[in-house]
C-alpha cells in the first residue's frame, strides 16, 4: 500500500511519495504467496520515469563511473537512460545463453527459483569502475552474482543501486563489500 504523504513534507519526500503511489501491487504473482511489485505503472508516467532517472544520474555524475551495469531485463529499463545520462557505456548482464561472445557465468538463486547470469568476458578494461543497477532488490541472489560477473571481468563495483527495496528480504545482508542506494523501501 502506498504511504500518505505526512503534513509539512520536504519536496524530495513529496516526490518519493509519489513514486510510491505508482508502483502497483500484484498479489500471488508469478507465484502464490509472492507480492510483486510491478513498475510498469510507474515507467508508463513520464514525469515519474524521468525523476527516476534524474535521481540516478545526479548521485553517479560525481563518481566518475566508467561503465553502467544493467541486469536483465528490468534492470535495462533505468541503465540505459542513466548511462546515456552519464555519457558512458551500458554493459548487460544477462541470463546465460543470451550473450553471444565469450562470457563468465554465475549460478544465483532467487525470491522464486534459480538461475544463471553471465557478461561478455571482454565487457570492461581492467579496474572499470563501475556502477550496478536494477529494478529491484529481494534476496540479493541476482544482484550478488552479478558483482561477482562485474569482478570476473575485471571490473570494481562502486554501488549498487535499485529503484525499490524489500527490506524484509535483507538481501543486504549479501552485499555487505558494496555501497548499496535504494529509492524507496517496503
Ligand atoms: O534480489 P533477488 O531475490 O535476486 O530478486 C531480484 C531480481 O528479480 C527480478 O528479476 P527476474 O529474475 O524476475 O527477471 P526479469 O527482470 O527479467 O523480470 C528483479 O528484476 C531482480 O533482478
Ligand atoms: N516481489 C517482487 N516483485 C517484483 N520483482 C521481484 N523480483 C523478486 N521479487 C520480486
Amino acid at each position: 500500500m502506498a504511504r500518505p504523504c505526512r503534513a509539512g513534507a520536504t519536496k524530495k519526500e513529496r516526490a518519493v511519495a509519489n513514486l510510491n503511489d505508482l508502483i502497483r501491487n500484484i498479489p500471488d504473482f508469478p507465484i502464490p504467496g509472492i507480492q510483486f511489485k510491478d513498475i510498469t505503472t510507474l515507467i508508463s508516467n513520464g514525469p515519474a520515469f524521468a525523476q527516476v532517472v534524474d535521481t540516478l544520474a545526479e548521485r553517479y555524475a560525481p563518481l566518475n563511473i566508467d561503465a553502467v551495469v544493467g541486469i536483465e531485463s528490468r534492470g535495462f529499463i533505468f541503465s540505459a537512460p542513466l548511462a546515456y545520462r552519464l555519457g558512458v557505456g551500458l554493459v548487460p548482464v544477462r541470463k546465460h545463453g543470451k550473450l553471444p561472445a565469450a562470457t563468465h557465468r554465475v549460478e544465483y538463486e532467487l525470491e522464486y527459483g534459480s538461475n544463471k547470469l553471465e557478461i561478455h568476458r571482454d565487457a570492461f578494461p581492467t579496474g572499470a569502475r563501475v556502477v550496478v543497477i536494477d529494478d529491484l532488490l529481494a534476496t540479493g541472489g541476482t544482484v550478488a552474482a552479478a558483482c561477482e560477473l562485474v569482478q570476473m571481468a575485471g571490473g570494481r563495483v562502486e554501488e549498487v543501486a535499485f529503484i525499490i527495496e524489500l527490506e524484509f528480504l535483507k538481501g543486504r545482508d549479501k552485499l555487505t563489500r558494496y555501497p548499496v542506494y535504494s529509492m524507496l523501501q517496503y
